[in-house]
């Protein structure tokens, strides 16, 4: 394990078992992410993306390779430790912002901190603290299905900063916004890794990211075929 790599895969495989061959989703795929760069996943539809930032996100295991991350060998983890991994080591947005319906956005926030053990009120006051700063000070008792998309992906970012994570990953996290919206999204992450000195893995289909990212790696049929630095 290379201590300045903070993301360390090899020869990552996932091969879905569907119908006689099954679907090889990853294949023998192998690169190392430092801390504090900013990832673009690219790549066509089916190319890999989403089963990537599943593995790294610990919501699913690799049929073969390895995955260090933090230090973390992933692989190697139990249920439970990779229920732990999904809480503290990764903070993970998606597209259609997952948040839990029946919480307010300061629940729905709050609710990976407390399930980690932490404080109620030290969570609160971490929750307040990231929901002023991405502006849903407003909106703290709103159930999500009182929410704008912008305004359920903010909640949703900072759900994700919530534990303090090592990596942030990103799925998508404009797919589901206008072009206003998403560029906004583009900048919160953009400023949580030039200011913040965050970690961040996001997957796209856009060029929206291109300008504030360092860096992106291009997907083909579950292989990485380009690994190319931006210019910010
Ligand atoms: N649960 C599954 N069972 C079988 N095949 C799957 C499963 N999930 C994904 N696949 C296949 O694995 C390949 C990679 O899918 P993946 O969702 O990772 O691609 P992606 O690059 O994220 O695509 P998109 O941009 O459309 O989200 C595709 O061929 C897809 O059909």
């Amino acid at each position: 394990m290379n201590l300045s790599s903070i993301i360390e895969a090899k020869n990552l495989t996932r091969v879905y078992p569907l119908g006689p061959v099954g679907v090889v989703a990853l294949k023998d795929v192998t690169f190392t992410v430092s801390s504090g760069e900013f990832v673009l996943l690219k790549g066509n539809s089916g190319s890999g993306k989403s089963t990537l930032l599943a593995l790294l996100g610990g919501l699913d295991r690799p049929t073969s390779g390895q995955l260090h991350v933090a230090g973390i060998d992933v692989v190697a983890l139990s249920e439970r430790g990779l229920t732990q991994y999904r809480r503290r080591v990764v903070g993970i947005v998606f597209q259609s912002f997952h948040l839990l319906p029946t919480l307010t956005v300061l629940e729905n926030v709050c609710l990976p901190a407390l399930l980690a053990g932490a404080s109620y009120e030290a969570t609160r006051a971490k929750a307040l603290h990231w929901l002023q700063w991405l502006d849903m000070q407003d909106r703290l008792h709103h159930l999500p299905g009182e929410l704008s998309g912008g305004e359920a992906q903010r909640t949703a970012i900072a759900r994700a900063l919530i534990n303090d994570p090592f990596v942030i990953l990103a799925d998508e996290p404009t797919g589901n916004l206008d072009s206003r919206n998403g560029a906004r999204v583009v900048d919160i992450l953009g400023s949580l890794h030039r200011d913040h000195g965050r970690t961040i893995i996001m997957a796209t289909h856009s060029s929206i990211a291109d300008d504030v990212a360092t860096r992106q790696l291009c997907l083909q049929d579950g292989t990485i075929v380009n690994d190319q630095c931006l210019s910010s």
